[in-house]
Formats: structure tokens, C-alpha cells, sequence
């Protein structure tokens, strides 16, 4: 089967004191039609870069360095910015922290969606407002005729959320980015809209590229999972396959630094150190400052060790399941 989305190699970098500082790092990753993939690592380690680099959407003089983003058979990182603009929303949309990044806060919201959708879709006025509602009703916003006249600051950030999901979904896309999309809200909050999203997702056949700091939340989500480090992806493959047996030592250290019913009251194990910045990454395995396990050998690049659909980077991988 053809991916829907294969990344091959992606480098984006920013520039900064005459340098290129790469924020990705030679990322490659596939993504299958309705298949969710757990995008995972520490703050700065790149995930954001990825989505939006996937979108067209890397601020300047940052920009895609080389690499392809084959998405349904055509390069992403060789279109055009008018074919980038009538891709984004209605193949692939993004799902922010900050909903305001999708919304307009001086629009109704029932006129940003029928905008788009006569954009994208071309549909009539009394159409695309049914369908804006039925979007809102989809993702549980109560009275969805009457909130369609609401503008944004008019909404909780729960429901202010929701309705970015619902303009995300609005045009049915293939592929949806959800950046951290409910870190902001309070837990309970949090696990309806995740389920709520999963279902809607799950149903439309969307597939799902999940970014998270927060290895429990796409435990219960993800079919694979890619965890990323300084820029590059150090593991991936099957969720259950390396949540039981995490190869990398990276990955080892996030599951062990996550709370569990049988870790409350216990200290959790943290991963010593600080994740470098893009202007001091070392050189070779970028985890090396942090790992118990390296050696010289790991000034080297380590290349992909595994199959094509589970592997990682690493010299020096556990081989044995996690207990
Ligand atoms: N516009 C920019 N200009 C310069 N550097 C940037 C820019 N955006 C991101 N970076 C750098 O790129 C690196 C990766 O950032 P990114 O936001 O992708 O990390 P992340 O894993 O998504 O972290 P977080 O969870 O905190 O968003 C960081 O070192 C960041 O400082």
C-alpha cells in the first residue's frame, strides 16, 4: 500500500550567526490513510517544526532545506505557495495549543467557516451555514445554530477548541496535524475532547499525526508512534512494540519519567540533563550528553538499525522488554 504521506529525509532549518541551525534533522517518517501516528519528544526536540513544515508554514528566513514531503504522490517541499494554500484546510489541516491561531477573533465564527468552505468548496450561503452547524453540533457545541453568531472571545477555551476541530474537519481532510491541541485545558476537559476527536477522526477515515510531550496521551491513540530528539527521530515503529520493548535509550527515559497507577506517590524517574539547543547539538547521536550508555562509538551518526516499519538510532540499544 502507498503511504498517504511519506517524509523522506526532511531537513528544516533556521538560520542564526552565519549558520543553518536544523531544526529537523534528516526526518523520515510514513503516514497511512486513517492511521494515527504519535509524534513524541521533550520541548524543543522539533515536533512543531515537522507539522509545519508538512503545512507549508515555516516562518522565514527559517525553510525547508532539502528532503521530500510526498503527500498522495506529490512533493510538498517543491510546491508552490498558491498549491501549499489550496492544500492547507482542505487536505491536510492543523490543530493548534492556541485555538486562536485557527480563529479570527474579530469574525463570527459561523462566518469564518461558510468563508472557508465557499473558498475551498465553493458551496452556497445557505449550504455551508448547514454545514457549519452540523461541524459545531459534531463536535458537542451546544445550540450550534445560535453559537454560529458568536465571535471567538464569546467561548470557553474548551469550547474555543472545539471549534477549531470542527474547522479542521470542516472540508473532511486526509490528514490532520494536532499540535498539543489540549495542553492548554483542564484534565477532564482534556480526555473528552481527545475522545471526542478520536471518534470523529476514526469515523471520516482521517489520518492523524499527533504531537505531544505527553507519551500517555498517545498510548491510548496512536497505532505507531516516531519519538523525536535534538531534531531527529530516534525510534518508531508499532506503539505497542515500543512502549514494551523501547530500544533507544531516549525513549526508555521518557516512558520511565511518565506517572503510572502503580508510580503514584513514588518519584519518577527523570531524564538527567537538559535537551541541547540547536546551536550547541553534538555531534553524532544528539542524545549522547544525556545517555549512561555512550561511548565513543556515539560521536558517529548512527544510522536507521531495525526493518522498515519499526526501527532506531542508536549504537547501543536495550535489547531487552521493559519490566
Ligand atoms: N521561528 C523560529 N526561529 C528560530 N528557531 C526556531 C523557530 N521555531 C522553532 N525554532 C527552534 O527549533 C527547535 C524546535 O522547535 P519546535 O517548536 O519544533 O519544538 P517542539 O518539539 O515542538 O517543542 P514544544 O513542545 O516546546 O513546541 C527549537 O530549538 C526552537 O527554538
Amino acid at each position: 500500500m502507498t503511504a498517504l504521506l511519506d517524509v523522506r529525509d526532511l531537513v528544516t532549518v533556521f538560520p542564526s550567526g552565519g549558520r543553518d541551525l536544523r531544526a529537523v534533522d534528516e526526518v523520515s517518517f510514513s503516514v497511512n490513510r486513517g492511521e494515527v501516528l504519535g509524534l513524541v519528544g521533550e520541548s524543543g526536540s522539533g515536533k512543531s517544526v515537522t507539522g509545519f513544515s508538512l503545512m507549508g508554514l515555516v516562518d522565514a528566513p527559517g525553510r525547508i532545506a532539502s528532503g521530500q514531503i510526498l503527500f498522495d504522490g506529490d512533493d510538498l517541499a517543491k510546491a508552490s505557495p498558491e498549491a501549499m494554500r489550496s492544500l492547507r484546510g482542505r487536505r491536510i489541516a492543523m490543530v493548534f495549543q492556541d485555538p486562536m491561531m485557527t480563529l479570527n477573533p474579530v469574525l463570527r465564527i459561523g462566518t469564518q467557516m461558510t468563508e472557508t468552505l465557499h473558498a475551498h468548496e465553493r458551496i452556497g450561503k445557505p449550504e455551508a451555514r448547514a454545514r457549519a452547524r452540523d461541524a459545531l453540533a459534531q463536535v458537542g457545541i451546544p445550540s450550534p445554530e445560535e453559537r454560529l453568531d458568536a465571535y471567538p472571545h464569546e467561548f470557553s477555551g474548551g469550547m474555543r477548541q472545539r471549534v477549531a476541530i470542527a474547522i479542521a474537519l470542516l472540508h473532511r481532510p486526509d490528514l490532520i496535524i494536532a499540535d498539543e491541541p489540549t495542553t492548554a485545558l483542564d484534565v477532564t476537559i482534556q480526555s473528552q475532547i481527545i475522545s471526542e476527536f478520536q471518534a470523529l477522526t476514526e469515523r471520516q477515515g482521517t489520518a492523524v499525526i499527533w504531537i505531544t510531550h505527553d507519551l500517555a496521551i498517545v498510548s491510548g491513540l496512536a497505532d505507531r508512534i516516531a519519538v523525536m530528539y535534538g531534531g531527529r527521530i530516534v525510534e518508531t515503529g508499532p506503539i505497542a512494540e515500543v512502549l514494551t520493548a523501547p530500544k533507544h535509550p531516549y525513549t526508555r527515559g521518557l516512558i520511565r519519567s511518565v506517572p503510572s497507577e502503580n508510580s503514584r506517590g513514588a518519584r519518577l524517574a527523570q531524564i538527567p540533563g537538559v535537551t541541547p539547543s540547536l546551536a550547541h547539538m553534538p555531534q553524532g547521536c544528539a542524545f549522547r550528553s544525556r545517555c549512561q550508555r555512550a561511548d565513543a562509538a556515539c560521536a558517529q551518526r548512527p544510522g536507521a538499525y531495525g526493518s522498515d516499519s519499526c526501527w532506531h538510532r542508536c549504537f547501543h540499544p536495550h535489547e531487552e522488554a521493559l519490566t
